[in-house]
């Protein structure tokens, strides 16, 4: 599925001529299109949506405590590689995990981590050091490079992807040479590294950095697959988790009979499994990790010590655009505010480095976020496994599916399908809507798919009036527009209908999940064995804005004075999401049903 942006872009650019909604109070909004993002911010305030909630206590201004290093194996090995870690310092900083903050005063545009090229796990070094070189280097000979199904599939992985919008088929630089898609090469590598260390296999540089990677990510990936269906049921999050793990089943489809051969060959050392379970877990870190770096080509890399910056909503204030750390992206600076995380050729003397930049000055103990990217918070848990309150998240939308019906009940379909694409567009189209108003040129889109004209040719000169002049014409005496207002209306309807829940039943789930992380002091610092816990913990508990303590084994977690599982803490973040959908659900139907009484008035009044 690459229902993209992009396409909405382009469409609204074209829509010109008579305006839906402008100079309304239901005005037009639009996505900027992923590959074009920019730069990439980041903010010292704890975001207004975890406001005094974060475990560390270090608020803005605060100053920085001396206390043990965090992860020193990992942080010597950074000084190790000759990176100067400082002066950013590893912190728990409470729910959003470990972060780096400032330790001393940071000037605005400092040149931050300088990590050098060797420092990056790139799709090209995977390929190199995996343990099926041999087999790689010779699909490369081949010129095996990536597959349709695998470059489509992934991308929309990409797309989740630390924001990382990153398309996991060939992107990077050195594209034309992978034998395999970006994706799936430091996949199968970081599975190998994640099986030697297991074994206690210490000969890979890289050991240092697994060791302190997530052992359960927290993304849709971790989640069953029963528990998503349920959870996500008549919510458009469904798929995006479909196209996450068919994305991720297609890389592995890719990569189990390649893995098999290396076996069957005695490339695999006996200690390493390559086992699926590697592989997932693999997909998991890429898809919460990776950085997509617009300075090398949208090159997709694992970035240790880079790959520590949290995210934080309010990072991308003041900018056009913004990717977070997995989707770092920010060639082009950026705009007033946020901080810029990108390949710079000149740093390090011009041997070129991964450079944060700051975007304002930081006094000591403040967190230094960025942004992953404009996301809503269920994009957010689907990808990090964290969920901010979907009421305080700018990027909250409601992704609508439209589509030209191509099930056969349609005579005029395939003739719609080849007039779409004239105009540049796809036969469907996610449109977000936001409580704020309508995406541009979803009316136009709407009205298109839905028309039935007499004369079947018709259709050109609509979509031609439609989407190059904007304009919604009479169409055998029906009135365009009040036909795509009606149709909206009904899609609202519709999609109401399709919660299996009421919106009384997910208020009360949401703030019951709310009011008992709330009612719960945070804990001290976890220890490595809690993490994973706390991070399974980290949806609802920022879907409450607040900390939930990480509790026991076996996917139990502290939730006030209970304990309750992973999945209930899912079901309060989705639950809480919902009522969001729903809200910019009703707001979108009732601005189509008042828009469509205007134009009926307005049509009585010009017949009069
Ligand atoms: C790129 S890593 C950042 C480093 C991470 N905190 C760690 O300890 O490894 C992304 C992960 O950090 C956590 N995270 C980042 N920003 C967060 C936020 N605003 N709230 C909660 N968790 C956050 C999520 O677990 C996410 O999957």
């Amino acid at each position: 599925m690459a229902l993209g942006s992009q396409s909405i872009q382009s469409l609204g650019s074209r829509v010109r001529g008579r305006r839906v909604g402008g100079g309304r109070a239901f005005v037009a909004s639009t996505v900027p299109p992923r590959g074009r993002r920019s730069s990439v911010h980041c903010s010292a305030i704890l975001g207004q949506l975890f406001k005094g909630v974060s475990g560390t206590g270090l608020g803005a201004g605060a100053a920085l405590e001396p206390q043990p290093e965090l992860e020193p194996e990992f942080q010597s090995w950074l000084r190790g590689q000759g990176i100067t870690t400082q002066p950013l310092v590893l912190r728990q900083c409470g729910r959003e995990g470990r972060g780096l903050v400032a330790e001393r005063a940071l000037g605005r545009g400092e040149a931050l981590l300088q990590l050098p090229d060797s420092l990056l796990l790139t799709p090209q070094r995977a390929a190199e050091e995996s343990c099926l070189a041999p087999l790689l280097r010779q699909m490369s000979s081949e010129g095996a490079s990536t597959s349709a199904a695998i470059g489509a599939g992934a991308g929309a992985v990409g797309g989740a992807v630390g924001g990382a919008g990153a398309v996991a088929g060939a992107g990077g630089e050195a594209a034309a040479a992978l034998p395999l898609p970006e994706w799936s090469l430091l996949a199968l590598y970081l599975a190998e590294l994640r099986g030697r260390a297991a074994a206690g296999d210490r000969s890979s540089r890289w050991g240092a950095y697994v060791d302190v990677l997530p052992p359960r990510p927290g993304t849709v990936l971790d989640w069953p697959a029963k528990e998503t269906r349920q959870l996500l049921r008549g919510s458009p999050l469904q798929r995006l988790a479909d196209s996450i793990s068919g994305a991720a089943a297609a890389s592995w489809e890719e990569l189990a009979p390649l893995i098999a051969r290396g076996k069957a060959e005695g490339l695999v050392p006996p200690h390493v499994p390559l086992s699926k379970a590697d592989v997932d877990w693999a997909f998991g870190v890429l898809l919460s990790r990776c950085i997509r770096l617009p300075g090398r080509g949208q090159m997709q890399v694992l970035a240790p010590w880079a790959d520590l910056l949290n995210h934080d909503v309010n990072a991308e204030t003041g900018s056009a655009a913004a990717a977070g750390p997995a989707g770092a992206s920010g060639s082009g600076g950026g705009g007033a505010g946020g901080c810029h995380l990108d390949w710079e050729p000149a740093a390090r003397g011009g041997a070129g480095a991964l450079v944060l930049r700051t975007d304002r000055p930081y006094s000591p103990g403040q967190q230094v976020y960025v942004s992953y990217g404009p996301k809503s918070s269920g994009e957010l848990l689907l990808s990090y496994g964290f969920c901010p309150p979907p009421a305080a998240n700018p990027h909250q939308d409601y992704k609508l599916l439209v589509g030209v019906d191509v099930s056969g009940a349609d005579p005029l379909a395939a003739l719609k399908v080849e007039v779409l694409a004239k105009h540049g567009l796809p036969p469907s189209l996610e449109f977000p809507l936001k409580l704020e108003g309508l995406p541009e040129g979803l009316l136009n889109y709407v009205a298109f798919v839905e028309a039935a004209p007499k004369v079947p040719q018709e259709l050109s000169d609509l979509g031609s009036l439609l989407f190059e002049e904007g304009v919604f014409p009479l169409l055998d005496g029906t009135d365009t527009l009040a036909a795509a207002l009606k149709s909206l209306s009904g899609k609202c309807t519709a999609a109401l209908k399709a919660y299996p829940t009421t919106m009384e039943v997910d208020q009360a789930l949401a703030a019951g999940a709310a009011a008992a992380v709330v009612n719960r002091p945070p804990r001290g610092p976890r220890g490595r064995g809690a993490q994973a816990a706390a991070t399974a913990a980290a949806p609802a508990a920022a879907a409450a804005g607040a900390t939930a303590g990480a509790g026991g084994e076996g996917g139990l977690v502290t939730l006030g004075t209970e304990d309750v599982s992973v999945s209930a803490l899912r079901e309060a973040a989705v639950a809480g999401i919902r009522v969001r959908e729903r809200q910019i659900l009703q707001r979108t139907q009732a601005s189509a049903s008042a828009q469509l009484a205007e134009v009926k008035r307005a049509a009585r009044s010009r017949r009069r």
